[in-house]
């Protein structure tokens, strides 16, 4: 007998098996490509693919990848990187709209995980969202900075570091030098001195310790977190977060124990460091009965994190650059120290009242800026609102890139950005050129670097008495060595890889 009813059953079974695999599919094709919807009038981009966007495209120096969309889409384009939509800007004219025009719309920053966890919460000022207590910590560091940072308190500061960089050149005369370890402890001292009124021995094991972790950092985590695109990711079993966690942890074990001796030595009536500064500002507001929610110890301890975390690498990068580049073309080198010895001799140390009066150092100093473009591409943006520009409607929330290395690197702005020319900050009176439009190191705006006043006078003083008193020269016998190589895949900057040069005492 024919098994009709059985038959049907398997039949209308199968159709049905068939019709929910094909709707389930049909459904999340649907929604895979939904992830990649443009929001409207967003700018035009990288379709990406379904779920990931076009995260898997910027896996090497995202400013180069940046470099090619731009001629592709334009100097405004938009994509999407897992779940998050990004908006890059490409070039002076539209970047200086956004950050100076528009400051406030695109002074948000994006709440990654990396970002949460390495501010404790984004309570300190390089990551915190555009709100009041970002402003109020933002105005506190800016004035003690102010008080300790500038001017002669900088300078004697600075110089009474040299001592100790001089005796470590003496015992290595002769012989080739990694020069990062010595420029990072003599950052390190300045920057403690600022900050806590404390000096270390060059030698501390605790600074090695310190930039060791800042190294793993940017090896292990140099492109941010996956949970950082997508939301799911902190679930997973994965040990980003957690080491992330570990190394911050590290970073900032060794900082308390500094915070908590100034803490011990506070003395308000004599404030002589920037985290005393910001102790008394948070008594005064205790003692005024005012609300001290937006003042408690961690978002001092943030804010005294990022001022010496900002303020020591950032430098001790450029002035590496500086290094490498000064060994490389000893002819322009050969050149600063003349206008050097004309101008300030060799009998007293270079000052702040110098800065004026070095234009073609001054120049090389900028044109190592923009050539190392260490930051090639800001710190993330993201907008506060929604925003119209360049003719498209950015999403409130939206993270945006302000691409700075597109500015510095500029063909239409610079005769040949390839090249290393001090002449690029020379105008043809012999005048140094220290705004050109198409050059932001250190951003603008809102949200433009804190310290920038501060590190303009560091590198001016550190970058002059170096050129006064030593020469940079490639190891003898590797004078055809390249020593500018960057180091690959890295989001955190346009760092170069370990090199060895002769640091020479002049005769
Ligand atoms: C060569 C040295 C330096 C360079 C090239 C540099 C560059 C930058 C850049 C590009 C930004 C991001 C701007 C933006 O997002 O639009 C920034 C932010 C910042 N920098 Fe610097 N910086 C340097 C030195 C310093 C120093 C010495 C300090 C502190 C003493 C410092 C503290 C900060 C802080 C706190 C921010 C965050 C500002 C905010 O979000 O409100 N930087 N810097």
């Amino acid at each position: 007998m024919i098994d009709l009813l059985g038959a049907g059953e398997s039949g209308f079974g199968q159709f049905n098996a068939l019709t929910i695999t094909a709707t389930l599919g049909m459904v999340t094709a649907t929604l895979a490509l939904w992830t990649i919807v443009r929001p409207k009038r967003f700018p035009p981009g990288p379709r990406g693919l379904p779920i990931v966007g076009s995260i898997y495209s910027i896996n090497d120096s995202p400013e180069v990848v940046f470099g090619e969309w731009a001629k592709k889409y334009g100097d405004i384009f938009g994509f999407k990187a897992g779940e998050r939509w990004i908006v890059v800007l490409n070039r002076q004219a539209l970047i200086k709209e956004a950050v100076l025009k528009q400051s406030v719309g695109f002074a948000d920053r994006p709440d990654f995980l990396s970002l949460d966890i390495f501010s404790d919460g984004f309570k300190d000022i390089a990551f915190s969202p555009y709100s009041e207590t970002w402003k109020l910590h933002r105005k506190l560091a800016h004035s003690a900075l102010r008080h300790f940072a500038t001017g002669k308190p900088l300078q004697d500061l600075i110089s009474s570091v040299y001592p100790k960089v001089e005796k470590k050149l003496a015992m290595t005369e002769g012989q080739p030098i990694d020069p990062k370890v010595l420029i990072t402890l003599l950052m390190y001292n300045v920057l403690a001195q600022m900050c806590f009124g404390r000096s270390y021995e060059l030698e501390d094991p605790n600074v090695a310790q310190w930039m060791n972790t800042n190294d793993e950092i940017n090896e292990h985590l140099g492109l941010g977190l996956a949970a950082d695109f997508f939301s799911w990711a902190k679930y997973l079993p994965t040990n980003g977060p957690w080491m992330l966690k570990e190394l911050q942890e590290r970073l900032w074990g060794f900082l308390r124990l500094q915070v908590d001796e100034t803490r011990e030595h506070y003395d308000p009536e004599n404030i002589n460091n920037v985290y005393s500064l910001l102790l008394k500002a948070q008594e005064d507001a205790r003692k005024e009965g005012e609300n001290v929610d937006k003042l408690t110890d961690t978002h001092i301890f943030q804010t005294i994190a990022d001022i010496f975390t900002a303020g020591i690498l950032t430098t001790v990068e450029t002035l590496y650059w500086a290094m490498a580049l000064l060994a490389t073309y000893p002819e322009i080198q050969a050149k600063i120290r003349v206008e050097i010895d004309d101008v300030i001799g060799r009998d007293r140390l270079p000052t702040i009242n110098d800065r004026g009066k070095l234009p073609y150092t001054e120049a090389s100093l900028y044109e190592v800026l923009r050539y190392s473009s260490i930051v090639p591409n800001a710190l993330p943006h993201a907008t506060t609102r929604d925003t119209e520009f360049g003719g498209y409607h950015i999403p409130k929330g939206t993270t945006v890139i302000i691409n700075t290395y597109s500015m510095h690197y500029d063909p239409q702005e610079w005769d040949q950005p390839d090249k290393f020319l001090p002449e690029h900050f020379m105008d043809g009176s012999g005048t140094v050129r220290d705004h050109p439009p198409s050059f932001l190191p250190f951003g603008a705006g809102r949200r433009g670097c804190l310290g920038e006043a501060v590190a303009k006078a560091d590198l001016f003083l550190i970058f002059t008495w170096f050129m006064q008193n030593y020469t940079f020269s490639k190891v003898p016998g590797k004078e055809s060595e390249e020593i500018l190589k960057m180091i690959p895949q890295t989001a955190s900057g346009r760092l170069l890889l370990s090199y060895e040069i002769m640091i020479n005492k002049r005769d």
